[in-house]
């Protein structure tokens, strides 16, 4: 399938490697008397990245993506004057009786001004990516009556319309079946080729082995840690952060050698495995 640039072709032209976003002491909590969800955070990243943040629940991953997307104003800290970004939110919900294609058309509010009718290049842009995400035959089915799964493909697509520089996903595979989630993993490693940066949160520290070079690793408030996958996700930390043992062998796959992450769910889990992987536990 061809697949068509949604960016800007000055995005496309500036490519890999040079610097979009720079992040400096950032500290956000939701007031005086609520604890610091992270305080001296720092990180940078550059187009063609995809950056994935991981840590437990509540630990302010999503906190951390609203203020990057300027839904939040940090209490600490500066961000560099940050691209236009497409903010993709975890679906909570159908509350809203549109057609998806109007839901994808909403992502080109900011190229239209005050009731502007959509333009066919509007309407181009939003078929292009349904068609990306492959919700292109859904679009006059009623958002409301799509699966979570297929609302959240929607969502992508409405951030990708937009053709914003960076583009950032609040945990864009969480309900998605694995056929789907290699979609969205492919559509996004796509658009980081073509130079757009890509920020994601995940529960899957497979999905930042999978497309990521850095990574941003939630421990605790005063401690977020910034680097490349392979030094950051490893068995040991992973199984402190998350507290329970992770190991993170390296197996043999259809598309080559995957490093990934198995968690040692307890003595309930009934199945056993295959590979011996206690010898890579920590
Ligand atoms: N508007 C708000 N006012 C006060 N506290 C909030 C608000 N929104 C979130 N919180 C709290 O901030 C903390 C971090 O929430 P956040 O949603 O950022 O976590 P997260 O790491 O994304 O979690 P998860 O992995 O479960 O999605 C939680 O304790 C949450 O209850």
């Amino acid at each position: 399938m061809e697949t068509k640039s949604l960016l800007p072709k000055a995005v496309s032209a500036a490519g890999a490697g040079s610097a979009l976003l720079q992040v400096h002491d950032l500290g956000f909590r939701y007031s005086k008397l609520r604890p610091w969800l992270f305080r001296g955070l720092g990180f940078s990243m550059e187009r063609g990245e995809i950056l994935s943040i991981l840590g437990p629940n509540a630990r302010g991953k999503t906190t951390l993506l609203k203020c990057l997307s300027g839904l939040l104003k940090p209490v600490e800290g500066t961000l560099s004057a940050g691209p236009a970004i497409g903010y993709v939110p975890q679906d909570h919900g159908s509350g809203v009786d549109f057609t998806v294609e109007d839901m994808v058309l909403m992502g080109r509010t900011r190229h239209l001004r005050a009731y502007q009718v959509p333009r066919s290049e509007d309407r181009e842009a939003a078929g292009a990516a349904m068609e990306r995400v492959g919700a292109a035959d859904w679009a006059h089915r009623h958002y409301s009556e799509l699966s979570g799964g297929q609302r959240q493909l929607v969502l992508i697509a409405r951030a990708l319309a937009s053709g914003s520089e960076l583009l950032v996903l609040d945990e864009p595979a969480s309900a998605l079946d694995l056929r789907n989630q290699s979609r969205v993993l492919t559509v996004l490693d796509s658009l980081a080729a073509e130079g757009m940066g890509v920020i994601m949160t995940t529960h899957h520290p497979d999905h930042a082995l999978h497309v990521s070079r850095n990574a941003l690793l939630f421990v605790g408030a005063h401690d977020t840690r910034w680097g490349p996958v392979e030094d950051l996700l490893t068995g040991p930390a992973l199984s402190d952060v998350y507290g329970l043992p992770i190991c993170t062998p390296t197996v043999d796959t259809v598309s080559g050698n995957r490093t990934i992450a198995v968690p040692d769910f307890g003595p309930s889990c009934r199945r056993t495995c295959a590979v011996d992987l206690r010898k890579d536990l920590p």
